[in-house]
């Protein structure tokens, strides 16, 4: 099966972050992608609520989402789009931040809101609030895509190897960990915790990422690790895509998933203790 990963520099206007994503989206396809990713936030990488409240729909509403379903519909590919920042019913009117995977129909064949919220003071100068503006979900979820089971995660949620071992022994063959991760702690961590969930799981991990400075019209602009990853199930790096914003392809085969697994069965070994 042929994926591509789109890494984007995104800024913080979605009307403008659109076309890039659409035409990269045809770019994948015509290198013969059935299955295409985008990272973290695609429509919109802000530090700025304001900016967010101003800029950022309902799902319902949301241009992205309509104009990245008909893409997949129009094209017949499956389409996980990393996540959108959206406005929720919330009373505390924070948003969604919200993966969905799409059929070739253009349907939404299931969508995740993250969990784990990035709350982190990484250094004296860079610190993170994510759960100020996000309201984080509460429900994890493997989607069916026929060719394969999907876990979807995001970002984040990579540090907690509970939640991917819960998706790998609900039947998970795919984990999709769109990105947008800190400068800071990419070069540190980025690879070895997807490269680390790989193995425990036995599943491909596949993260498309944001990349590079990120323009902002309003609010501190923001930076990211960019190096989209795809990971076997054996825990090879078979992609990385650097930090150049773009489209990248690969081959995977999903028979890798039992072949891994049969080497090393270690998820079917859990154990009873006590602590
Ligand atoms: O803020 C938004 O608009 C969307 N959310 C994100 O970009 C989030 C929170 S800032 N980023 C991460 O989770 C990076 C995690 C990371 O870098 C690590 O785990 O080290």
């Amino acid at each position: 099966m042929r994926i591509a990963l789109l890494q984007l520099n995104a800024c913080d206007d979605p009307a403008a972050n659109l076309p890039v994503t659409l035409k990269l989206v045809d770019e994948a396809v015509a290198d013969g992608a059935e299955f295409v990713l985008t990272p973290e936030v695609t429509n919109c990488v802000s530090t700025s609520r304001s900016q967010q409240m101003n800029v950022l729909s309902h799902q319902d509403e949301d241009p992205t989402l309509a104009a990245l379903r008909d893409a997949a519909a129009k094209h017949s590919i499956w389409l996980l789009i990393g996540s959108l920042g959206l406005k929720t019913d919330d009373p505390d009117g924070r948003f969604a931040n919200r993966s969905f995977l799409v059929d070739p129909q253009g349907d939404i064949a299931a969508l995740y809101d993250k969990i784990h919220m990035f709350d982190v003071q990484i250094s004296e100068s860079e610190s993170y609030r994510e759960s100020a503006g996000y309201r984080p979900g509460d429900r994890a979820v493997v989607a069916d895509a026929g060719f394969a089971k999907v876990g979807l995660t995001i970002c984040y949620d990579m540090r907690f190897p509970k939640l991917y071992r819960d998706l790998a022994q609900a039947g998970a063959q795919i984990i999709t960990v769109p990105a947008a991760f800190s400068p800071v702690t990419g070069p540190a961590h980025w690879e070895s915790l997807l490269r680390a969930r790989a193995i425990e799981t036995g599943c491909f991990v596949i993260a498309p990422a944001q990349t590079g400075e990120h323009k902002a019209t309003k609010g501190k602009s923001r930076s990211t690790h960019g190096h989209s990853l795809v990971v076997s199930p054996w825990g090879e790096v078979i992609l990385d895509a650097g930090t150049d914003p773009g489209m990248v392809c690969t081959d995977i085969d999903l028979g890798d998933v039992a072949r891994a697994r049969q080497r090393v069965p270690s998820l079917t070994h859990d154990r009873p203790y006590t602590l």
